[in-house]
């Protein structure tokens, strides 16, 4: 029986991020990375903090749960963590989903490939840059969209680089310098993981949309890009479960 490490499951909520930005879906959070990122805003995935919460479930389990908590107003879903990329068994979940008739997102830094990324219908990979304090394994990100090419999936996948500074956006115009045939999303860092006033942090993630919308404006390599804000932190804040 495959057992998956879930720390949340939640949802209907819209996917807040990416390429497939308001996305009505489902979210499986798992617990566990392979990145100790400087501003994860997800660390408790991986801090220690909730390790009391981890479950062992079997991907039949969290479609049970998907099912009670969602009922049949969902039709997607999407994989996070943590690292879900880190678990051989969550092909039997994507297997299992699809079955039932969802689609399935997966959000990952692609540190780790495994065979089940060739089934996921929305791969999003999210490589750091320099804020972050983590460093870039190139070859392995390379390994990841080879394989991707040679099973014809490269058009189910996109990059998505978080950027803070000037020393993130260059890093983001190498990746898709690197793969300018893949779909290129930047995304506005959240430094305010711990603001609990809504309303401050809906302007200053604001006011960094705009920074980033200007930068990239500016930018003759950066142009067949999107920019996007994290929807939901406008929306809900730093809250879990949404
Ligand atoms: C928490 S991560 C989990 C999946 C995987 N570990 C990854 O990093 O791609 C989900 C997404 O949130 C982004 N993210 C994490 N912390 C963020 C922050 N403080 N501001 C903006 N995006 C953030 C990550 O880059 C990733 O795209
Ligand atoms: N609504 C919503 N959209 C998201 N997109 C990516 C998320 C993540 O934490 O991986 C996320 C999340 O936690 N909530
Ligand atoms: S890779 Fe993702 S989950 Fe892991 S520390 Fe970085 S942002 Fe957090
Ligand atoms: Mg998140």
């Amino acid at each position: 029986m495959s057992s998956i490490p879930v720390l949340e499951i939640f949802g209907p909520t819209i996917q807040g991020e990416g390429m497939v930005v308001g996305r009505k879906t489902m979210f499986v959070r798992t617990a566990g990375c392979d990145y100790r990122c400087s501003w994860c805003d997800s660390a408790f995935t991986w801090d220690g903090s909730a390790k009391d919460d981890i479950r062992k479930l079997s991907a039949e389990d969290i479609y049970e749960e998907l099912y009670t908590i969602g009922g049949d107003k969902f039709d997607h879903v999407t994989v996070s963590g943590g690292n879900p990329a880190l678990l051989k068994d969550m092909g039997i979940l994507v297997d299992l989903l699809h079955d039932k008739g969802c689609e399935v997102a997966l959000e990952t830094q692609g540190s780790r490939y495994q065979e089940w990324f060739t089934k996921i219908d929305d791969l999003t990979l999210s490589p750091k840059p320099p804020s972050s304090g983590m460093e870039t394994n190139w070859v392995k990100l390379d390994g990841i969209l080879h394989e991707l090419e040679q099973a014809g999936r490269v058009d189910k996948a996109s990059l998505k680089v978080v950027v803070f500074d000037e020393a993130d956006l260059e890093y983001a115009k190498d990746v898709h310098a690197r793969y300018p045939h893949v779909d290129f999303f930047l995304q506005v860092g959240n430094d305010d993981t711990e603001e609990q006033n809504d309303e401050v942090l809906m302007y200053k993630l604001l006011k960094k949309y705009e920074w980033l919308i200007e930068r990239t404006m500016e930018s003759d390599a950066l142009n067949r890009v999107r920019v996007l804000p994290q929807v939901h932190a406008l929306l809900w804040g730093n809250r879990r479960g949404v």
